[in-house]
């Protein structure tokens, strides 16, 4: 008798094994992938090779069985189809320079992480494509409202794929999906990245008010305001508007300004409890990207003109020359006139625009069934 036909599962590889890549592991097994995750240290190799468990970045979490582990970059890329990477964003380039020798010819190589490069402004699909030697549309980068500890315990969420290629953005969220994940696909790599990057600021604005003990005016205001900025600086930079009224922007804005699990979010609360950044940085033993984003964002903004209060503001508490209690830049305008609230930046009009758009877009979606509802 014919023996049936098994489909083989795709090769796939994580590099970080932290709360990020140990979690997206997590949802790529489930998903059927035979995945590989590479950890810097053989310790936590091990623990997740053998016990099926990362118990300091996720405590209490049982990982998938099919889930391998090594602390070899070449073991984690050999005959990988697609390789995910969710190290600290300043170490980005140092990964894919020392994976580059072992990354196979066709690879898709998705970021994962939510930070900007110091020293170059660069997102990190750009740092993909001056370290790696592949084309764009063989990048992709994945970002929503995407707590890793609810995902680990197999909360329902959805995420955002994007690549310049839309075939790329399809072959990334097949696999990346789980009953408990939903991926959406769209080629604004600008819009999703930055949205990414920018929320984490604004959560570091509502932690800042909140360990002052302001209460949820002031919280809903800044978070309001906030994807206004968003919006501002990542259409200035190429972005679609509607990306940042979907999950990559507004979506991940709501859970990361909302949750106590966000390392962001964390930072900002104990600022504005009165510690200084040095306290901040030694308590935080989790990857904090916004309080390394803060420089590069704002030097991105000023060479496109665009003003950023809340993010200027941040920054300023971040250096100790503001007063966390101080801290209500939404509020604050050098003109006696009166702005139009629609946007920060009158002469441009994009963040409001963007959120009518989006309520007109859903309303479209219902009517519509939710046809076509691959599309973010
Ligand atoms: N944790 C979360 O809920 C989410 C995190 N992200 C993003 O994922 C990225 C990674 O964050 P997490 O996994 O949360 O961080 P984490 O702090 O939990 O883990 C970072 C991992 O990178 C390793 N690492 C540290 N320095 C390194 C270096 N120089 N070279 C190689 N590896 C190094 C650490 O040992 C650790 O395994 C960040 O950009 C973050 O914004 C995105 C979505 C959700
Ligand atoms: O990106 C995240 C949620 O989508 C995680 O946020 P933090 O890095 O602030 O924990």
């Amino acid at each position: 008798m014919a023996k049936p036909v098994v489909a083989p599962r795709t090769r796939v590889a994580v590099l970080g094994a932290g709360s990020w890549g140990t979690t997206f592991a997590k949802i790529l097994a489930d998903g059927g992938a035979d995945v590989m995750i590479w950890a810097r240290r053989p310790e936590l190799a091990r623990e997740i090779q053998e016990a099926k468990r990362n118990s300091d970045y996720l405590p209490g979490i049982n990982l998938p069985l099919s889930l391998r582990s090594t602390a070899r970059l070449e073991l984690a890329l050999l005959g990988a189809e697609q390789v995910f990477v969710a190290v600290p964003s300043q170490s980005l380039r140092a990964t894919l320079t020392a994976a580059e020798p072992y990354l196979g010819s066709e690879a898709i190589v998705v970021s994962l992480m939510k930070g900007v490069e110091k020293g170059t402004d660069l997102r990190m699909s750009e740092v993909i494509a001056q370290t790696l030697p592949i084309p764009d549309e063989r990048i992709a980068v994945v970002s929503g409202p995407n707590l890793a500890l609810e995902i680990a315990k197999q909360q329902p969420t959805a995420a955002v794929v994007s690549s310049t290629s839309l075939e790329t953005a399809q072959r990334v969220a097949v696999l990346s999906r789980a009953p408990y994940f939903r991926t959406f696909v769209n080629t604004d790599v600008i819009g999703t990245e930055f949205g990414g990057v920018l929320k984490n600021l604004i959560a570091v604005a509502i932690g800042i008010v909140d360990g002052v003990g302001y209460g949820e005016n002031t919280k809903a205001s800044i978070i309001t305001r906030g994807l206004a900025e968003m919006t501002d600086f990542a259409v200035a930079h190429g972005a679609q508007v509607e990306t940042l009224s979907g999950l990559a922007g507004l979506g991940d804005l709501i859970a990361t300004c909302q949750s106590p699990l966000s390392r962001n979010n964390t930072a900002g609360r104990l600022l504005g409890q009165g510690f200084t950044l040095t306290d901040v940085v030694k308590q935080m033993n989790q990857t904090t990207e916004g309080l390394a984003s803060v420089a590069p964002v704002l030097e991105l903004a000023k060479a496109k003109g665009v003003e950023m209060p809340i993010v200027e503001q941040v920054r300023q508490v971040l250096d100790g020359t503001l007063k966390p209690r101080d801290m209500a830049p939404h509020l604050t305008t050098d003109s006696d006139e009166p702005q139009g609230e629609r946007s920060l930046d009158d002469r441009s009009n994009q963040g409001g625009a963007a959120v009518w758009r989006s309520i007109k877009r859903a309303f479209d979606q219902l009517r519509d069934g939710g046809r076509g509802s691959l599309r973010d």
